[in-house]
């Protein structure tokens, strides 16, 4: 990807705003099409923002659908190599596509058990992660009620989402 300034953002056709910015929260076309029209920002922090509001304005019914939109961690779109270029980096970086069968398997029972329960995936800043922390969170985060696990896993999508538009435009 190619990296642009944030005046360069700012002087973007609509489509191709659409284009650049429309994977940096998973598979969410919406969000650029609404943020494109705030422009200008004055610096990449104000076009974060933008998308972070995005996130919070949102309805529960759109909260979920973004929530559901993002693949299983180290999953069968993973092994399948089906991922969005975005998600296969941010995977890697956590050494998920390096697993022992073993590794698989917990990952795999563990992110089912969460997803029967919540009714959508496990998500985490993978970025920020490593196994462990990851394995630890599907344990500990699967205690959690319903709306706490709506909640950070939208504070998830928003780390995710800062790490991508700033690998896309210079501070
Ligand atoms: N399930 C999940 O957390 N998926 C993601 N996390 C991340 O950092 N990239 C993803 O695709």
């Amino acid at each position: 990807m190619t990296s642009l300034t944030i005046s360069e953002v700012n002087s973007l056709d609509d489509n191709q705003f659409e284009t650049v910015f429309g994977n940096v929260i998973e598979h969410c076309k919406s969000a650029p099409v609404m943020i494109k029209k705030l422009r200008p920002f004055k610096n990449v922090n104000e076009l974060c923002d933008a998308f972070q509001k995005y996130l919070d304005d949102i309805n529960e019914e759109e909260k979920l659908a973004v929530l559901k939109s993002h693949p299983d961690l180290a999953g069968r779109l993973a092994q399948q190599g089906e991922l969005t270029p975005e998600s296969t980096e941010e995977q890697r970086s956590a050494g998920l596509n390096d697993l022992t069968e073993e590794q698989k398997r917990i990952m795999d029972d563990r992110n089912k058990r969460y997803k029967s329960k919540f009714g959508f995936p496990f998500i985490i800043c993978a970025r920020e992660n490593k196994l462990q922390s990851i394995l630890s969170g599907l344990q500990h985060r699967y205690n959690n009620n319903y709306n706490q696990e709506v909640e950070t896993g939208i504070n998830e999508v928003k780390k995710i989402c800062k790490l991508r538009i700033l690998n896309i435009v210079t501070e």
